[in-house]
């Protein structure tokens, strides 16, 4: 791979062991995939905050760099509540490690609001075409997909080796040539809401790393293409898909369609469904909000617990920024009894681990509750999930029939 003089010097250490240690990472990974060199970053988005998942030698690796990010940086949902950790039992020993953590993270002058939904922040723009190093899925799904911009699917160091930097290596999706389809997924029926959720989770397995073309009958809301794309990134590993007539490289730049052709069925999506009777167990906690619940969620969450009292520990995560600019919604959720959390989410928090069964609205975190938190998931739209949650039952777990 082709280094500048300059960072060839940062190479032999000349700039200090912290950026000799990031291009070596960014270097490493330049060679395994075959990039020409380095290129200049908008923004990074760091994954691995959670004490849950990167435990002591992670806080270890964190707290022993220097210096400051190059360009904004951002941070991934921690293990809890930043401000409130004790309303998830969160125990004082995990709460000292996670501000450690943070703490380290700080200390590179990387902005410390803990969220997957960095999009939706004032101040962190990204637009069509801007080059990231971005590490969560769902994050980088979106990036990628809704927005057209361009990020691997970084892992923590790497994201944050970047941020120091602020290059990464020119690889995979950050050339036009490997973000063209390789399968088209049609889709023959209407879709609404977390349907999209189940299809993405349905999708992810069969089409693995792929890049899809969706072909469907109706256009997705945002937040629909959201949920999409992180349960395709849960369930399987794709890091950038289109819609054709919707996303904007399907629309800009009019793809051929690929040899390879898929059709899913409703009843595929039915079953992801149908896993409220199947697991021969009552869910015991709601969770909303993976990837972080947007303005309109929040405000569709609120209007549906309005006046109602939870009989269920319910939990709806979302960034402090948006939670802090809807206070109205906040308080109508709060007065059910349901708990709007910042910072973390029901997956990187080790609060989840205490329950057998939750019930969520999401296909990411119907993928990966059962892996990382040892708990047995079941589906449903978020209608559903409030009928659980207060316990007015009586529908169907929410498949849109
Ligand atoms: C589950 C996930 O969203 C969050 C956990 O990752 P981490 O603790 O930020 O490394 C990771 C991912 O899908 O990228
Ligand atoms: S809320 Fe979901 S998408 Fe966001 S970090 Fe947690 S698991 Fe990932």
């Amino acid at each position: 791979m082709y280094l500048t003089k300059e960072e060839e010097q940062i190479l032999n250490g000349e700039a200090g062991e912290t950026l000799r240690q990031a291009i070596e990472i960014l270097v490493a990974l330049g060679d395994i995939y075959g990039a020409d060199g380095l290129i200049p970053i908008k923004s990074a988005q760091i994954a691995g905050v959670s004490y849950k998942t990167i435990g002591d030698a992670g806080l270890e690796w964190i707290s022993d760099l220097e210096g400051q990010v190059k360009v904004p940086a951002i941070l991934n949902p921690a293990g809890m509540d930043l401000e409130d950790w004790e309303r998830l039992k969160i125990s004082p020993e995990f709460a000292e490690k996670q501000k450690a953590i943070v703490q380290a993270y700080k200390k590179l002058g990387i902005r410390c609001e803990c969220t997957c939904t960095p999009y939706t922040l004032e101040g962190f723009s990204v637009g069509y075409g801007d080059h990231l190093a971005w590490s969560e899925s769902s994050a980088i799904s979106y990036a990628n997909s809704v927005i057209g911009a361009r990020t691997n699917r970084e892992g923590g160091p790497s994201a944050l080796s970047a941020a120091l930097l602020g290059k990464t290596a020119n690889y995979g999706f950050h050339l036009e040539k490997n973000r063209v389809p390789e399968v088209s997924i049609g889709v023959e029926f209407p879709l609404k809401e977390s349907d999209y959720g189940a299809l993405g989770y349905v999708a992810g397995k069969i089409i693995g790393s792929r890049v899809p073309i969706f072909r469907l009958k109706n256009t997705p809301e945002k937040d629909e293409l959201k949920a999409l794309g992180a349960a395709m990134a849960a369930s399987g590993a794709v890091a950038l898909y289109h819609v054709e007539g919707v996303t904007p490289e399907a629309c800009r730049l009019g793809f051929e369609e690929p040899e390879e052709k898929i059709i899913i069925e409703r009843s595929q999506l039915d079953e992801v469904y149908e896993s409220r009777g199947r697991a021969g167990k009552e869910p015991e906690l709601i969770t909303i909000g993976c990837p972080h619940c947007s303005a309109a969620e929040l405000k569709k969450a609120a209007e549906l617990l309005k006046g109602k009292t939870v009989s269920k520990e319910t939990w709806i995560f979302t960034s402090r920024e948006l939670a802090n600019r809807y206070p109205e919604h906040i308080r109508t959720i709060e007065e059910s009894g349901a708990k709007v959390v910042c910072d973390t989410c029901m997956v990187v928090s080790p609060a989840t681990n205490s329950y057998s069964c939750v019930m969520v609205n999401s296909g990411k975190a119907f993928a990966y509750v059962p892996g990382m938190c040892g708990t047995e998931s079941v589906y449903g739209n978020m209608e559903a999930c409030v009928e659980e949650a207060t316990g007015r039952k009586g529908k169907k777990a929410g498949g849109s029939y």
